[in-house]
């Protein structure tokens, strides 16, 4: 049987929120899309302000369901799942990266100490000494972030997402804050896990960040096509 190399998947996704001042009327953000995230690979998602790329993420991620459509990770049919098994799959098989370092990272724990916690939410610490390495952070095991500078502190949230080996590792806009140099060396932080396998799906507006990835798909208007 030849492994299958999608970690991650969905067709048919649709998705609209509703407006506050207009009950009857609500905005599309997404109508049928179909993607394939692979393992080893970069998948960045790229489109206009308001396309609907955090609300893609966030779905295929298990932070929000679909109201149409289906979404599976690593086989299983997340969209099937009630909301404390996806949950449970959630913490296990995903890793998730917000564009604000100060979203991703606990301000008591050290770089080590939220490795083992990723570890412990995960439920396996594969990796963790590795995902150090590969981001570069070995000197500053022993620190918060706030001892950290902003692009560490973003590669640290790579990291978090990234032990245990998660079936997928999703990453909004993981740039948007940095500057030129803190973003190269993310991109490379992010190049690190999918060259060991790891499948990286992240949102971005950055060209240095898409010429990085190895497949780039657009959203215009909640509708993909190949970017
Ligand atoms: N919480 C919300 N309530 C209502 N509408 C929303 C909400 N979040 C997003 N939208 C709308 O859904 C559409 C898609 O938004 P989304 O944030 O997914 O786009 P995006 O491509 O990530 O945008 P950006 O590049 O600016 O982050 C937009 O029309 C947006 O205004």
């Amino acid at each position: 049987m030849t492994r299958d190399e999608r970690s991650l998947w969905c067709e048919g996704v649709g998705y609209d929120y509703p407006t506050p001042s207009h009950h009857s009327e609500s905005v599309r953000a997404l109508s049928d899309v179909a993607l394939s995230v692979h393992r080893g690979a970069i998948t960045a998602v790229v489109g206009p302000s308001g396309s609907g790329k955090s609300t893609l993420l966030k779905i295929l991620a298990c932070l929000e369901r679909p109201e149409e459509g289906r979404v599976w990770i690593d086989g299983t049919e997340v969209t099937a799942l009630s909301a404390r098994a996806r949950r449970a799959i959630r913490r296990a098989r995903v890793g998730y990266v917000f564009p604000d370092p100060a979203d991703n990272l606990l301000d008591y724990l050290t770089v080590a100490e939220h490795l083992a916690l990723a570890a412990r939410l995960r439920g396996r610490d594969t990796g963790a000494g590795r995902v150090l390495g590969t981001l570069g952070l070995e000197h500053r095991r022993d620190h918060v972030p706030r001892r950290l500078s902003g692009g560490e502190q973003q590669r640290l949230a790579l990291a978090f997402a990234a032990v245990g080996e998660p079936a997928v590792v999703v990453a909004d806009e993981p740039t948007a804050q940095l500057d030129r140099a803190s973003a190269a060396r993310a991109v490379e932080a992010l190049r690190g896990l999918a060259d060991r396998g790891q499948a990286v799906l992240l949102a971005t507006h950055d060209p240095e960040v898409s010429r990085a990835a190895d497949r780039v798909v657009e959203l215009v208007d909640g509708r993909l096509g190949e970017g």
